[in-house]
């Protein structure tokens, strides 16, 4: 093979795997068997062995990792990641509804209730429709650049499907299955097991090697518009399905609640139904939807005061015990 047949090839292949991993990993909708993803992989990965001057930086061999870091880099987020303030029961979401009727006056509410997954925030930057950089949201200013690792996370697109300037914040996360292997495998090897998800994924993000990250079987999930540029959105809702659009991984069980009575309905719904999630959730997070409410609301130091997070309450210890020493 010469290098225009190579260049032909890898164009084709990527085009392949592009298509291909979106479907799987982002609409959880795989439309061609496993091994055949991994065999055009591994077609790609041997030529751009061969010819390793026509490796670029979103191609989709970035998913098995390149060369370990030295270090992290510390980054600043141009706009801070928030936290969020917490509401712990019914009364809590009703103050919160409260609050926000009385910014609102006649303009009439809409809530956006999201699960709130038990992962690491994170934070990603395209410009012209690429992938330039992935951050961890340390402490809300200051994070550490971890893209190499957020690259081989396949749910995360290395290339929009239009060439926006944009900065978008979601939660990387390990689902359950994948936990459950890697703590067996853990076992197996005699080393110490992580304690929970949320854990593991942190872990698997912070470590300097790419590699280990690429075998974690993390995904994500975005949640909000950082910076946006060319596109005017008027609501949260709005911003959702524009991501959605632009390639990124939105949860499907984000509801749009006309009252604070359906967002009650909602978090009574999930405090049962989390337990049959591919993924661990803490939580239910609700938002205004109007951005200019949101405007017009503001934040505290830390915490836009137009969201809250329904926090579920800690399980019976009991059933913990039970399957500790069941071992159900
Ligand atoms: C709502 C927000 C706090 C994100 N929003 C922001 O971080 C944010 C940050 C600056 C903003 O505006 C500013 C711009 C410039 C200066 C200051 C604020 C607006 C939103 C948040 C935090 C955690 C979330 C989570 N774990 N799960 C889900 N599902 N949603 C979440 N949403």
């Amino acid at each position: 093979m010469d290098k225009n047949q190579a260049t032909k090839q890898l164009t084709e292949l990527r085009e392949k795997l592009e298509k291909y991993g979106y479907h799987y990993y982002v609409m959880d909708t795989p439309i061609v068997p496993d091994q055949e993803y991994d065999r055009l992989l591994n077609e790609l990965l041997e030529i751009e062995e061969m010819f390793p001057d026509l490796v670029t930086d979103d191609s989709p061999s970035v998913r098995v990792g390149g060369a370990p870091l030295p270090h992290f880099k510390k980054v600043a987020h141009q706009i801070p990641m928030m936290s969020l303030g917490n509401a712990f029961n019914e009364q809590d979401l009703r103050d919160f509804d409260r609050r926000v009727r009385q910014f609102a006056g006649d303009t009439p509410v809409a809530y956006i209730c999201e699960l709130k997954i038990d992962g690491l925030a994170v934070s990603l930057t395209y410009e012209d429709g690429k992938l330039v950089r992935g951050a961890t949201r340390g402490d809300g200013t200051t994070g550490e650049d971890i893209t190499n690792n957020l690259k081989t996370v396949s749910a995360v697109p290395l290339r929009l499907k239009n060439q926006v300037d944009l900065e978008v914040r979601g939660e990387a996360y390990m689902p359950k299955r994948s936990f459950e292997a890697l703590n067996n495998a853990k076992k197996e090897a005699g080393e110490e097991p992580f304690a929970n998800p949320r854990n593991a994924a942190a872990g698997s993000l912070r470590q300097l090697d790419p590699k280990i990250a690429a075998k974690r079987n993390l995904s994500l999930y975005v949640y909000s518009i950082g910076e946006l540029q060319g596109k005017e959105i008027d609501s949260h809702y709005e911003g959702l399905s524009f991501l959605k659009e632009t390639g990124f991984k939105v949860n499907t069980e984000t509801t749009r609640c006309e009252s604070i009575e359906d967002v009650i309905a909602y978090t009574e719904t999930w405090v049962e139904k989390r337990h049959d999630l591919a993924y661990e959730i803490d939580g239910i997070v609700i938002k205004v939807d109007s951005l200019q409410l949101q405007k017009e609301m503001g934040f505290t130091a830390k915490s836009p005061r137009w969201a809250t997070a329904y926090k579920f309450p800690a399980e019976e210890v009991v059933t913990k015990l039970l399957d500790i020493e069941l071992n159900i």
